[in-house]
């Protein structure tokens, strides 16, 4: 599975990153201008096909939580909508903030969302390891969904139940069976897309993103189990809860987002 080693580079919740990011003019995230989007009739509708068995463990990394599918084969795959090649599914996490006033790292037209999950595929018809693709300008492709406070999500519950056991940053439980397919919004069709790049380092600008247009709903208690995780591991003094997670936006530099839909 891709370990995110990556992401045990950065430790401060509210990180900003270096300010300069070498050759940085496709960053993520940014703000999503809709009447600035540009529709392209190109555009094919995702086809995901997740299989749960892959489903391996739940981790907390210092940063987020992960959950991992085993990427060493076809079973888990991303292919369609800007896509040229297959992608394999490699983990999804999620970000979030303090209150439900804020948490997400992408926009529309300004607007923030409490919470933002994003699932992690890379280019397996180019590459045989997550970490190679992710030095790559076509390496990636995440998946990026909303998260709303609302009715509550069955689906996630059997996540959220796992949390208390991964609290601390670098623990890990077993996690076997959740088919990620249940937290795709019921409109895959709409979404945004434009290049851009991991939110935490390395800051590799390798990802295709594909922002749904559609929410998914989650209740107020499942978004506060989130906030009960911790950055800091067991063995340390000042325990930190893991909240703020989210990078702040970047500039566009020109990009064009595209949407699949009118
Ligand atoms: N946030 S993000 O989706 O850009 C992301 C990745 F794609 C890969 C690893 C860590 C990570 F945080
Ligand atoms: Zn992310």
């Amino acid at each position: 599975a891709c370990s995110s080693k990556f992401v045990l580079s950065q430790m401060h919740p509210m990180w900003q990153g270096p300010l300069a990011v070498p050759g940085g003019d496709r960053q993520s995230p940014i703000d999503i201008v809709v009447r600035k989007s540009i529709f392209d009739s190109e555009l094919k509708p995702l086809v995901t096909s997740y299989d749960p068995r892959t489903c391996q463990q739940i981790w907390n990394n210092g940063y987020s939580f992960l959950v991992e599918y085993d990427d060493t084969t076809d079973k888990s795959t991303l292919k369609g909508g800007p896509l040229k090649d297959k992608f394999r599914l490699c983990q999804f996490h999620f970000h979030w903030g303090e209150t439900n006033a804020w948490g997400s790292e992408h926009t529309v037209d300004r607007k923030l969302f409490p919470a933002e999950l994003h699932l992690v595929h890379w280019n397996a018809d180019k590459y045989s390891l997550f970490e190679e693709a992710v030095m790559e300008d076509n390496g990636l492709a995440v998946i990026g969904i909303f998260l709303k406070v609302g009715k509550r999500h069955e689906g996630l519950q059997k996540l959220v139940d796992a949390l208390p056991a991964i609290r601390h940053k670098d623990s890990v439980v077993e996690f076997n069976r959740f088919d990620p397919a249940c937290l795709l919004p019921t409109n895959t069709d709409n979404y945004w897309t434009y290049h851009g790049s991991l939110t935490t380092p390395p800051l590799t600008e390798s990802v295709t993103w594909i922002i749904m247009k559609q929410h998914i709903e989650v209740s107020h208690d499942q978004l506060a189990v989130f906030r009960s995780l911790l950055f800091t591991s067991a063995e340390e003094e000042a325990q930190k809860s893991m909240v703020n997670n989210f990078r702040v936006q970047q500039p566009l530099r020109g990009r064009a987002v595209r949407s699949s839909f009118i």
